[in-house]
């Protein structure tokens, strides 16, 4: 309604009240612009020889996905096969052409070595991710600022500055230890108590604060966190981004924005009164602002100190603070319901890995610590086969400054995206043979040296990879210890066996993981 609204004001602003005629042409002119606009690129590169899937009108190859016939990770495998034997191709997201890359070397190229032609995200148009209702974070960050602010804030997502990590999830844990044990009929939804977990582990994690998540079976938190992304605004946004951007439509929705800003700048509020640093990410963040840290001997990272303690404003406290609520709560959630998932089918993977944790628990009982979970080897095959299957389906970059594929004359424009197709190098047979097998041998210590890089990306990879990739296999490997230690997972006549993905989110088992 805001945005039709908007509209009307705006034409009614400007040309004043019109009549019925000017409306019509008003209307056909409109539609003649969104038509030449939205077709304008379809075929460009084809003329250079470059392969394509044939674009749909309006809808370019994301129709299924549009109309929600098809489920992401289905989708993707599939239009990476119809890429077949060649090494890139173009990939029509709507009306934009996308450098399609399947060569792993390619792959490595885009994101390591040529790093600095590909330094931006892809998933926006360049004029919405630069709108201020949009600044969300390192996300949505471009060019030189994210640099700025990646270095900055990269220390409050290490683990050597985050010790006691691994103790402070121990808490949420043994909560969620509660909440199955409570369960009146030993059925329980694991999606929606990792969700849960998820949040608490960011409580304790970033603020050392029990938001009570898994204890009172959800809260607002939970409720803002799914409301996040509302699918028509990302699809407006993306579609038509001058328009969204002359009518200040956000890509999230504000409501749920603004919960979490204030959140954050409360909380930090609270602290800034308070003249210590607790032992926590908000904590550490404060420590960089104030000029707190031990100094460093090396120049370089002297130097690093000294631009992250200027950065460090508390209105960029507050926008990194939002990025935890942002990046670890769907994609934990999503992964860890995969990993009980696999396990709960697979018995044989289920008992080795039940004997692993249980000779760690006469050792360690129910406190471990991140130093013990470097040992527990073959949950760490677990996590890492359960992330190849339950991978994000792609990852985009943008090109910011004019590239050549190597070997040919094609150039790649600036603004151009450049997907890697994470899901389906993870399902190609060349690389993971049996790829729809469930089988955590691939990650044994022999087997891992042979994985092509470039071919296994659950976290990206390269200098815009996963910042917070350390934190999320901690509180993941730490979870799988704790319900391991305590229970042996089946499924029930809810699990849809083999897995099937749904239509309308990203990255979620249909049927639930009720187990
Ligand atoms: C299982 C959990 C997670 C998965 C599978 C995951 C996956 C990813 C992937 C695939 C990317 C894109 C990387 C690329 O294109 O190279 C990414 C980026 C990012 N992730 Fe995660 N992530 C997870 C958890 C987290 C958590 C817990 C946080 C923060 C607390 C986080 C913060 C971020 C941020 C900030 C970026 C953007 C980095 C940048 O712009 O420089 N992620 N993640």
């Amino acid at each position: 309604m805001g945005v039709f609204s908007g509209i009307l004001e705006w034409i009614v602003g400007t040309f004043g009240i019109l009549s019925l005629f000017q409306w019509i042409v008003l209307f056909s002119v409109f539609i003649v612009y969104i038509y030449w606009s939205w077709t304008k690129n379809y075929g460009v590169f084809e003329k250079q020889g470059l392969f394509s899937i044939p674009p749909k009108l309006f809808f370019g190859n994301t129709k299924e996905i549009v109309m929600q016939t098809k489920a992401f990770t289905p989708f993707h495998q599939d239009i990476y096969k119809q890429f077949g034997e060649r090494k890139y191709g173009i990939y029509y997201d709507a009306s934009s052409p996308v450098l399609y890359i399947k060569d792993p070397d390619l792959v490595k190229q885009v994101l390591v070595k040529d790093f600095d032609h590909f330094v931006d995200f892809g998933f926006m148009p360049k004029e919405i991710t630069e709108m201020p209702i949009n600044e969300l974070g390192l996300v949505n960050s471009v060019g030189e600022k994210w640099k700025s602010l990646r270095a900055s804030i990269a220390p409050a997502f290490s683990l050597k500055n985050i010790k006691s990590i691994g103790t402070k999830i121990n808490a949420p844990a043994l909560d969620v230890i509660d909440a199955i044990g409570n369960s009146p009929d030993g059925e329980v939804d694991m999606e929606k108590l990792t969700g849960h977990y998820a949040i608490d582990c960011i409580g304790r994690i970033v603020f050392s604060m029990d938001f009570q998540t898994i204890k009172s079976n959800g809260n607002e938190i939970v409720t803002n966190g799914d409301k996040f992304f509302d699918i028509w605004r990302f699809f407006f946004s993306t579609s038509l981004p001058k328009i969204a951007r002359l009518f200040n439509v956000s890509v999230m929705n504000p409501k749920t924005a603004n919960f979490f800003i204030s959140m954050s700048e409360n909380i930090l509020k609270g602290r800034n009164g308070v003249n210590s640093y607790p032992n926590d990410v908000l904590g550490l963040m404060m420590k960089i602002r104030d000029q707190k840290l031990d100094p460093e001997e090396n120049d370089l990272q002297g130097q690093r100190q000294a631009l992250a303690a200027k950065l460090m404003t508390d209105t960029m406290i507050s926008r990194t603070l939002i990025q935890f609520f942002l990046d670890g709560y769907d994609t934990v959630r999503s992964l860890l319901s995969i990993v009980f998932y696999l396990v709960a089918t697979h018995p044989e993977v289920q008992d080795r890995l039940m004997a692993e944790v249980d000779d760690m628990v006469t050792r360690v009982g129910a406190n471990i610590t991140g130093d013990d979970v470097k040992e527990l080897k073959y949950l760490d095959q677990v996590f890492h086969e359960s992330s190849r299957i339950g991978a994000v389906a792609f990852t985009l970059r943008r090109c910011t400054k004019k590239w050549t594929i190597p070997g040919t004359d094609v150039v790649i424009p600036e603004d151009m995206g450049i997907l890697i197709p994470i899901q389906g190098l993870h399902s190609d047979p060349k690389y993971f043979p049996e790829p729809e097998k469930f089988d955590p041998d691939r990650f044994s210590p022999e087997n891992k040296a042979k994985i092509k890089t470039g071919t296994f990306l659950p976290f990206g990879m390269g200098p815009r990879g996963c910042i917070g990739m350390q934190i999320a296999q901690m509180e993941a490997k730490i979870l799988m210890y704790h319900v391991f230690r305590k229970f042996h997972l089946e499924p029930t006549e809810k699990t849809v066996i083999p897995i099937k993905w749904r239509v309308d989110h990203f990255n979620q088992i249909y049927g639930g993981v009720t187990l």
